[in-house]
């Protein structure tokens, strides 16, 4: 037997590992499944290169859990280990990250200390942060002196024993003596629950326990006459060792992708939009599928995330930081063993590999979705409400995207017809330019609430885009940005001959004298604080009396309701009356001599004018209607 002190300065570093890997105990499970899973490998690469002649035999990794003895174990069929090799790679290489750990993280906050340790890779030794007692078994599969089994044994005290063993097959047992306040990975549930987080889709066939199914009896019925089933046990295995990522995109059919979906997230029942099958081997390692789910009107928190793999082994589904924001929305795997595990989002985000990673699935997002409207518009039209939020939030957030985006973003009219950027300002060019040579593009929020504008900018001959989407605010402030010598103009910001400027109005046939005669009267009835009363001169056809929202007064109502301008508080909303100088109404208004009468009109025009635009409620509404009926009688 040899003993000896594992090469270490601390005293004691296991109440330090424990310590600071606390939030996150459960990873010890999935390093030790790795590691088995490596050694498996290796011994599977040895044989192919013919460096093992005899048959490998069952390859399974079994976890095994024995709840009276207190301990689990970790079991492969890998390369096993020499006393040499447990010497060096145990008792000296492994701990040395450990200790490289101890020695930076003195003197640093607990944060920043469970930030390193991702750097280190505490690997094997993590063990400790939920064992009193760690045994290891191994025996190589190497033939000849040297080769024998051993057992290595450690108490979380720097001291370990390595003694000779029996062992009947080649691998490593890791035997785990679970510690008192650590009970709850004796549960069978919680290591099952930990086995499918972290292990559904590794390469190597994972066994833990058994499980019961039910088996039919041939030839056989019941006192019924039903078919005839026994309760069997089975083996209960825990993964799928070729998860379609990892296939060939030729292999591979629709039905083959949509129900690696729901294998994903088994407890979705929509189908997703399409995928995007991502394989590369340079300059970095990056392998996946991304699904377009249908996106929700309103962006709700997700339950289904992108989950993130490194060599088939779970590491996170928070990928925040290691793909663009509005690529969050999307959902599936990416596995990329070139980015570094259990790191914080600020170490992320500065990366140099993930940053190249992020754009390489910008691009691809942005090849498949260019692909689909350049090779099948119609089908792309059909997805397009579905996929839209998610293109405008990439559009608003991430300039690359928009430049490839640009292409083929579609805007909707109001007539359910698409059209690209290029395609809409030619369609509108001839109609909306204004007197200044400004491009306005017109749209509705709301095509019922503001169907009246609609209908008289149509009448016009202009076209009304719809910007009914939750992020149409920030979409159009974007796009203002980037489209030269253009404005987006709500319907309702203003009469139809003033929302697209063009020659000078008609004369008015109220002169100003009249004009700040009716003012008054028309302040009094709308509430001077909420509404601002102008005179226009518009065709004798038009309206009366108009509300208008002015296009920044309502962004910026807009904006502080998003609390986008939490500053402003409660901004008010603001209204332009818009009195038509022309109609013949508002020359009757002007002829009448007695003052009640002429504030009944005003009040009856205004509040026309106000149903309009929704914003006749309650006790109005009701006066409204009583004295609309007393007008017919
Ligand atoms: N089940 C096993 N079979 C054979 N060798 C093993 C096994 N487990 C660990 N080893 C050896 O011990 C070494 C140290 O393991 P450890 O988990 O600490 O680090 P690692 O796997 O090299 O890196 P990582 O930090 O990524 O886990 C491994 O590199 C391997 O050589």
């Amino acid at each position: 037997m040899q003993t000896g002190k594992i090469n270490v300065q601390t005293e004691n570093i296991f109440p330090i590992i424990k310590k600071f890997l606390y939030s996150d105990h459960e990873i010890f499970l999935r390093e030790l499944i790795s590691n088995a899973v490596d050694a498996t490998q290796k011994l599977r690469a040895l044989s192919s290169m013919g460096n093992i002649k005899e048959d490998l035999g069952d390859l399974t990794i079994e976890v095994i859990l024995d709840k009276e003895k207190g301990t689990l174990t970790v079991r492969d069929n890998g390369i096993g280990m020499t006393a040499e090799e447990v010497d060096k790679y145990i008792n000296q290489i492994a701990f040395s990250g450990a200790e490289e750990f101890i020695k930076k993280y003195k003197g640093k906050s607990e944060a920043d200390a469970a930030q390193l340790i991702g750097h280190f890779g505490l690997g094997f030794y993590s063990s400790f942060m939920v064992s009193s007692k760690v045994e290891i078994f191994t025996k190589t599969y190497k033939k000849g002196p040297g080769s024998k089994a051993v057992k290595w044994e450690c108490d979380g005290s720097p001291e370990y024993t390595l003694t000779e063993t029996e062992k009947a097959g080649r691998g490593t047992d890791i035997v785990l003596h679970i510690a008192d306040d650590s009970k709850e990975f004796l549960e069978e549930s919680r290591i099952l629950g930990l086995l499918k987080k972290y292990c559904k889709f590794l390469p190597v066939p994972i066994r833990f326990g058994n499980e019961k199914t039910w088996e039919k009896v041939e030839g056989e019925k019941d006192e019924k006459g039903n078919d005839k089933y026994n309760e069997i046990e089975k083996p209960r295995f825990i993964n799928n060792t070729n998860p379609a990522w990892k296939r060939k995109p030729v292999e591979l059919t629709d039905e083959d992708y949509n129900s690696f979906y729901h294998e994903l997230y088994p407890s979705t029942f929509e189908e997703p939009l399409f995928n995007i099958h991502l394989n590369v081997d340079y300059p970095f390692n990056l392998t996946g599928i991304l699904y377009f789910p249908k996106v929700k009107r309103n962006i709700e928190v997700q339950k289904e995330k992108i989950q993130l793999y490194s060599n088939q082994v779970f590491v996170t589904d928070s990928v925040e930081g290691i793909v663009p924001d509005f690529l969050t929305l999307m959902h599936g795997v990416l596995d990329s063993p070139d980015i570094p595990l259990n790191v914080s989002r600020s170490y992320l985000q500065s990366d140099a590999n993930v940053k190249k990673i992020s754009n390489h699935i910008m691009k691809k997002v942005a090849d498949k979705l260019e692909d689909i409207f350049k090779n099948n518009r119609e089908e792309f039209e059909k997805k397009w409400d579905d996929i839209r939020v998610f293109i405008e939030y990439g559009i608003i957030t991430e300039p690359k995207f928009y430049e490839r985006a640009e292409k083929f973003c579609l805007f909707k009219n109001t007539s359910g017809k698409y059209f690209t950027f290029e395609e809409y300002k030619n369609h509108i060019s001839a109609a909306q330019t204004d007197k200044d040579k400004k491009l306005v593009y017109l749209y509705t929020s709301d095509a019922d609430e503001q169907h009246g504008f609609i209908d008289a900018a149509t009448g016009r001959g202009y076209d009304v885009l719809m910007m009914d989407g939750p992020l149409d605010n920030h979409f159009i402030n974007t796009l203002e940005q980037k489209f030269e010598n253009s404005s987006f103009v709500r319907v309702d910001a203003d009469v139809i001959d003033k929302l697209i400027k063009k020659e000078e109005a008609l004369p008015s046939k109220l002169n100003e004298e009249e004009k700040n005669k009716l003012k008054p009267v028309f302040e009094d009835v709308a509430g001077k604080e909420q509404y601002t009363v102008v005179f226009e001169s518009m065709s004798e056809t038009e309206m009366p009396v108009q509300i208008t929202r002015p296009e920044f007064m309502r962004r910026m109502k807009d904006m502080s309701m998003l609390g986008g301008a939490s500053y402003m508080g409660n901004f008010p909303d603001s209204f332009n009356l818009v009195v038509n100088s022309n109609h013949p109404l508002i020359a009757k208004m002007n002829d009448e001599k007695d003052e009640n009468s002429r504030k009944a009109l005003a009040r009856q025009l205004t509040d026309l004018a106000k149903l309009a635009q929704n914003l006749l409620k309650g006790e109005e509404l009701t006066g409204f209607i009583k004295r609309s009926v007393e007008i017919i009688k």
